[in-house]
């Protein structure tokens, strides 16, 4: 028999990375030894997809070569680009984006092999395909065009220009390029492990993504960062320390706070807390800093937790004009890069992911046959 598990593998040590690592008493987080907080602000979004992708900060000629792979393999193909339209009619966001990554699967050039340099091709063409799919499928939602991508722009200006359909703001491009580097990856939170399981049965890259998708979907996870924005919108910012103790009363969850491997101040919380506040101050209406500030104090104060990731990553988003319901598919840009560079790894050096479980259920039943149940 098993040994007892332990209630949603806390603790365990479910795969062996040199992608992430983090510190959780600390709250230090490190993408392949490089500290977040060394490259937040200072590398570029492309970089830091570069680094885990393909093992090491990039020098001038391997960026240009990785910003061209990139900019080849932006189209999401035929497949998934001719049905944009009738899924934006019938699916969420993140529904939507799990459908359109399978469907781009057909159309991808690398589509029967899991070989290493084929991952590498796939990997680009995911990372670059994902805010296309984001921005195109809000176009088609709401009746609008997508701009074209400009070639000098980043992936993060491109995004901005696609989904907002202005040119936007250098210090926005900063920003929201930070938050993309912020959310890149992180050890073996739920999506990557899903991720991971999909691609140890050496299944293909784009399935591996489609049940990333699927798991950062949910509200436990990558889709708390809409819900923050939902509770600040749904209390009165003059008594947001009342409503907050009510819902803890009420035995409800705060979305955006609490972490499995955090004890302390998630370092990304960190800089998206500053940015928040930065953003809040353009924009001279500093309300949904504000009500973070004072919700993180009664959080805290009523149950000695921290904001995650995703707590203040709402207010940002909101500040740089993303769609409340589009706060999870950016994190997904952002996290494509790190899915993706945990599929190379996990077929670089394989073993079937299959964990044994704990019988509770009935035992000795006997046999009857229906008419007699
Ligand atoms: C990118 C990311 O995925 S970051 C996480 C995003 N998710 C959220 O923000 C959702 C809210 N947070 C949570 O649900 C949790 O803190 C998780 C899912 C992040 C971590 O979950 P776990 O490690 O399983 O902790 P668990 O849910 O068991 O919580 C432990 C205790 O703290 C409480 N707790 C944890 N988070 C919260 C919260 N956000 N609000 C209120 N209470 C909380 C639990 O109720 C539980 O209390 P109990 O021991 O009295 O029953
Ligand atoms: O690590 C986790 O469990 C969740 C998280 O913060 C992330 O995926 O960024």
């Amino acid at each position: 028999m098993a040994d007892k598990p332990t209630k949603g593998l806390a603790d365990v040590v479910a795969a062996s990375t040199a992608l992430s690592d983090i510190d959780g008493k600390a709250g230090r987080l490190f993408y392949r030894g490089y500290d977040i907080h060394d490259l937040a602000g200072r590398a570029t979004f492309e970089e830091v997809a570069h680094l885990l992708q393909r093992g090491r900060l990039p020098d001038r000629a391997e960026l240009a070569g990785y910003g061209e792979a990139l900019a080849a393999g932006r189209e999401p193909g035929p497949l998934a680009a001719a049905n944009i339209a009738e899924i934006a009619g019938k699916q969420k966001p993140m529904e939507a984006l799990r459908s359109l990554v399978s469907l781009a699967a057909a159309d991808d050039p690398d589509k029967d092999s899991i070989a290493p340099e084929a991952n590498l091709r796939k990997a680009a063409r995911l990372t670059a395909q994902q805010p296309v799919l984001v921005a195109r499928y809000h176009a088609a939602r709401t009746g609008g065009s997508v701009p074209d991508a400009d070639p000098e722009l980043s992936i993060a200006a491109n995004f901005l220009l696609q989904v907002t359909g202005r040119r936007p703001e250098p210090r926005a491009v900063e920003i929201f390029d930070e938050c993309l580097v912020l959310h890149a990856d992180h050890t073996m939170n739920a999506s990557t492990f899903a991720a991971r399981v999909c691609a140890a049965t050496l299944s293909d890259m784009h399935s591996a993504i489609v049940a990333a998708i699927g798991t950062l979907k949910g509200p436990l996870h990558g889709g708390a960062n809409e819900q923050v924005m939902k509770t600040l919108e749904s209390i009165p910012a003059d008594g947001v320390a009342r409503a907050v103790r009510d819902k803890l009363a009420g035995g409800e969850k705060i979305m955006g706070f609490g972490h499995r491997v955090y004890k302390t101040e998630d370092p990304r919380a960190t800089h998206l807390r500053r940015m928040s506040a930065e953003l809040a101050e353009a924009a001279g209406d500093d309300t949904y800093y504000r009500m973070s500030k004072e919700m993180e104090e009664v959080v805290f104060e009523a149950k000695g937790l921290y904001p995650n990731v995703d707590f203040y990553a709402a207010s940002v988003y909101h500040y740089l004009g993303i769609p409340t319901d589009l706060f999870t598919p950016v994190f997904s840009i952002s996290r494509m890069s790190g899915w993706t560079a945990h599929v190379i790894e996990q077929h670089a050096d394989n073993r079937l992911i299959r964990p044994d479980s704990e019988y509770i259920g009935e035992t000795d039943q006997k046999w009857k046959p229906i008419d007699e149940r």
